[in-house]
């Protein structure tokens, strides 16, 4: 299995504290004005199918690659054919459903893949992606792989303020998936820069909560299925399609009984604040590290509190990583800010120009959270 790497990096600091949602809608409107609630059922059944259908290609090349043992140890980001399958799976499916309205910024491009050596790799990611359709059904189509690499690469919008944009993440946790553990396919929408819909397909998440005993039984079933509308809740339902629950963040007062989650790469998250962090709180319970936008579905759920994402210097975080995850949260009564306590701002293109770092939890602990997490970092920084 031939698998490319690659890699990113790179953020600042700002603004007092708000505690708003991340996709805080507009002060309401004086009485006498007419209120048009914006309905995003046609958007929201196709992401949720491209979404299903993307989890269904990871799962297959996930077993595979699982079977066949091909991992690797390199510790740069890494891209599979399940990451480019994904991708183009999702971008072709918006495609046909919005094709006089579509805009989509998404993690992966064709690049690498037509460079020299590439074709095989292209093939296998074609075949993916038609076997993928025709089990599918809806779409009388088979696709050349020009049409895959024009269909990975119509995911290169820069996003923005204006309009509508898909923002994906094909696989995020490509590590997670590499060690058969948790990945999601995440999907939101923005609609004049903010996130309007998100829905997050986690192929290995357990339907019952990870807090519960006994969740490794080999009779826990796996595939989640969050989503949410603005102002509309978050839900989840089995990846295989029975039917959905509302769900809720946990209602833990009590600092001392909150648990929380974190990445499982302490690349990704600097692990010796969070547990400075989780010191000052006095959480009791140690860290639950799992990969990918999972933890939002989780939290969602109220499997734990508190997420913290304290990246190292200089790390730039980007949208697609974010979105579909803080919507699922915020619509499950959550809060997420980032390390200023200001909102995510998804209207600035690919990147969010945030404060060192991203926290999430409930409404009641968020200003105990704050306040923990601006001492902890002032605590590291002065001594160093
Ligand atoms: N040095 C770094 N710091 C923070 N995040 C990083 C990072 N390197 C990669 N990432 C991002 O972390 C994501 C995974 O998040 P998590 O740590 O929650 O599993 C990756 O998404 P992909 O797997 O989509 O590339 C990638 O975008
Ligand atoms: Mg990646
Ligand atoms: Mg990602
Ligand atoms: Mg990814």
């Amino acid at each position: 299995m031939s698998i490319n790497w690659l890699r990113f990096v790179c953020p600042s600091l700002k603004k007092p504290p708000l505690f708003h949602l991340c996709h805080l809608p507009p002060p309401p409107p004086p009485s006498s004005a007419v209120i048009v609630a914006m309905s995003y059922d046609k958007e929201l059944a196709a992401a949720k199918k491209a979404a299903s259908l993307a989890a269904r290609l990871c799962q297959k090349v996930q077993k595979a690659l699982l079977q066949s043992d091909v991992q690797s140890k390199n510790d740069k980001s890494p891209v599979t054919v399940a990451d480019y399958g994904s991708q183009a799976l999702v971008s072709f499916v918006l495609q046909q459903e919005f094709p006089d309205n579509f805009s989509l910024v998404a993690e992966e491009d064709s690049k690498d893949l037509r460079k020299d050596g590439g074709q095989e790799i292209v093939e296998r990611i074609t075949k993916l992606v038609n076997d993928s359709l025709t089990i599918d059904g809806s779409y009388n189509v088979t696709l050349s792989t020009e049409d895959v690499l024009k269909a990975i690469d119509n995911g290169r919008s820069e996003g923005g303020s204006q309009g509508r944009h898909w923002v994906l993440d094909p696989i995020d946790g490509t590590k997670g998936f590499l060690r058969g553990d948790q990945y999601a396919i995440a999907l939101a929408l923005l609609d004049g820069g903010k996130v309007v819909l998100g829905v997050l397909a986690c192929p290995n998440l357990p339907l019952t909560s990870l807090s519960d005993a006994g969740r490794h039984s080999p009779n826990n079933k796996v595939g989640c299925l969050f989503f949410a509308v603005v102002g509309g809740g978050t839900y989840m339902q089995p990846l295989d399609g029975s039917s959905a629950v509302k769900v809720q963040v946990s209602a833990v007062e009590n600092p001392e009984e909150a648990s929380f989650f974190e990445s499982y790469e302490a690349a990704h998250s600097m692990h010796d604040l969070s547990s400075l962090i989780a010191q000052k709180l006095g959480v009791k319970a140690p860290p639950v590290r799992i990969d990918s936008q999972a933890k939002y579905g989780a939290l969602s759920r109220g499997d734990g509190a508190i997420y913290l994402r304290l990246p190292h210097k200089g790390y730039r975080e980007k949208i697609w990583d974010h979105a579909a995850g803080c919507i699922v949260v915020s619509e499950a009564g959550g809060v997420v800010t980032d390390a200023a306590g200001q909102p995510l701002d998804f209207s600035k293109g690919k990147y969010l120009d945030l404060d060192t770092g991203i926290i999430v939890t409930n409404q009641k602990l968020m200003p105990l959270l704050f306040n923990a997490v601006r001492k902890s970092i002032q605590e590291k920084a002065s001594s160093l």
